[in-house]
């Protein structure tokens, strides 16, 4: 991970609010996690300055460590616009992958440029949690007979759940920023307790028993 980007687009998270903490009523995520925090990358779009950060730092990751991408695939909803913007850069093709096969028109779940026997794909989510999300795309590109280059994304909560996740489907993730690198720069911010800290920390350490405290 370049340090640089790493603590550039933590602090861009924070100064746009991307980050929320609710201790008392956890949030659900897409896994079934019970959260006490929140990292919403839509929000990154609606500020230039910062999806270009993302998009710059994608395009340089993606040079760095997958240089035989063909295509870039955006994993949906979230990942679109940042495989857009990373494509873009790279002029490469663009697909994206659906999370299950429309159920009308063409009944693809694969849009955009179709992966082949010949290509070399990278996944771009936009958020790692287990993993779950973006593996599902990297299963569903395999099947299309293309190799997955391996996986990008914005930001990973580094939960043990993802690294297993990873392993186990044989693949790579590489992330521009990472739940240290945004704990740090909220304590540098003065951003979080002390209190909030020292939670936000037993919750990584084990997120599926992790308890919401009570008032
Ligand atoms: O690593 P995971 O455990 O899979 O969690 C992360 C996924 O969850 C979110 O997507 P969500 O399902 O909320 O859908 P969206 O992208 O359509 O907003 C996020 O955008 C990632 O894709
Ligand atoms: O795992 C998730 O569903 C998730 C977590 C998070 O912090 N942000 C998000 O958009 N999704």
């Amino acid at each position: 991970m370049n340090e640089t980007t790493a603590n550039q687009i933590a602090q861009d998270l924070l100064k746009i609010d991307a980050v929320r903490l609710n201790l008392y009523h956890p949030f659900t995520w897409a896994s079934g996690i019970k959260s006490p925090i929140y990292t919403d990358n839509r929000k990154t779009i609606a500020y230039p300055q910062v999806r270009d950060h993302i998009a710059e730092g994608l395009a340089q990751l993606i040079q760095n460590f997958y240089p035989q991408a063909t295509i870039i695939a955006g994993v949906a909803t979230a990942g679109i616009p940042h495989a857009a913007l990373a494509a873009d850069r790279l002029a490469l093709p663009l697909s994206y992958v659906r999370p299950k096969p429309k159920d009308h028109g063409t009944n693809q779940q694969v849009e955009g440029s179709l992966p082949t026997a010949q290509d070399q794909v990278v996944i771009i989510d936009d958020l790692i949690s287990t993993g779950g999300s973006a593996l599902k795309a990297v299963d569903v590109v395999r099947k299309t007979g293309a190799e997955v280059a391996g996986v990008a994304a914005i930001f990973s909560y580094e939960l043990p759940d993802s690294q297993t996740n990873f392993t186990q489907a044989q693949t790579t993730l590489q992330t521009l920023t990472s739940y240290s690198h945004l704990l740090h720069a909220a304590h540098a911010d003065g951003q979080f307790t002390k209190a909030e800290f020292n939670l936000l920390a037993q919750w990584q350490a084990d997120p599926w028993h992790w308890q919401a405290p009570t008032k």
